[in-house]
């Protein structure tokens, strides 16, 4: 679950709002768009969905934590349960495949054997098991940004926040990694995806959060 409070945020601490009076609540296992037109906030929305920044007033509650009271110790296990994926895709590029995707359980301190076998599992279900020794500079954006997933959904985060993921793809490859993103849905995972493709938007319906200069114009 993720819910909004009367959330305003400046970068710098003395810019304008970038956000403003942001009130709203996602439950737990939804599937929400995250729209709006260039500049809108809707990156600046995911941030502090994912904890890459802290409102500069209101209350952020992300998976049932109010941010406010969360002590700092306990934040790293909280992003530890929340997946990103970006338009860029953020791989490493001297990683295989394979390692790029076992970086988070390698991180956390997962047992080897484990995260071997777990990592093979995710590959072959985003369709990339043969794919798990090649360099990312080997693969179409689309297996990339595929890799990418795998790699957000590898620790089962229960929120996956993905901005703007299938905007350097074609409309096949997009189909193809929102399929994946559907899925993790349909598996129970919350989540929200901002985008500007709005004939990807028709294609898979769902709830969406429009924003428009800082502010949610609609949530339905
Ligand atoms: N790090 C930053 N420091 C200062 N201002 C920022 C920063 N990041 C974003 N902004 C400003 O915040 C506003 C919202 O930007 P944001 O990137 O969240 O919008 P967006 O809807 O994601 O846009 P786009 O669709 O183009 O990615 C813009 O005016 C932008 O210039």
């Amino acid at each position: 679950m993720v819910r909004f409070g009367d959330v305003g945020l400046r970068y710098g601490g003395t810019g304008p709002e970038v956000l403003r009076d942001l009130d709203f609540l996602l439950e737990a296992g939804t599937f929400h768009w995250l729209l709006g037109p260039s500049g809108a906030g809707k990156s600046s929305l995911l941030r502090l969905m994912h904890l890459a920044a802290r409102p500069s007033r209101g209350e952020v509650e992300v998976l049932g934590i109010p941010l406010s009271r969360a002590r700092r110790g306990a934040l790293p296990a909280l992003r530890r349960r929340i997946g990103v994926v970006y338009q860029d895709f953020r791989l490493l590029p001297h990683l295989s495949v394979f390692d790029n995707v076992a970086l988070p359980l390698r991180v956390a301190g997962r047992a080897e054997a484990q995260s071997r076998a777990d990592v093979t599992e995710i590959l072959r279900w985003a369709g990339l098991h043969a794919k798990a020794d090649s360099a990312p500079a080997a693969l179409s954006g689309g297996e990339q940004q595929r890799v990418a997933i795998a790699r957000a959904v590898v620790m089962r985060p229960a929120l996956l926040v993905a901005d703007e993921p299938t905007g350097n793809l074609d409309v096949p490859q997009a189909r193809r990694v929102l399929s994946l993103l559907q899925e993790m849905h349909r598996m129970g995972t919350t989540v929200v995806v901002a985008t500007h493709a709005e004939g990807l938007v028709a294609e898979y319906p769902a709830p969406a959060l429009r924003l428009a200069e800082g502010r949610l114009v609609s949530h339905a």
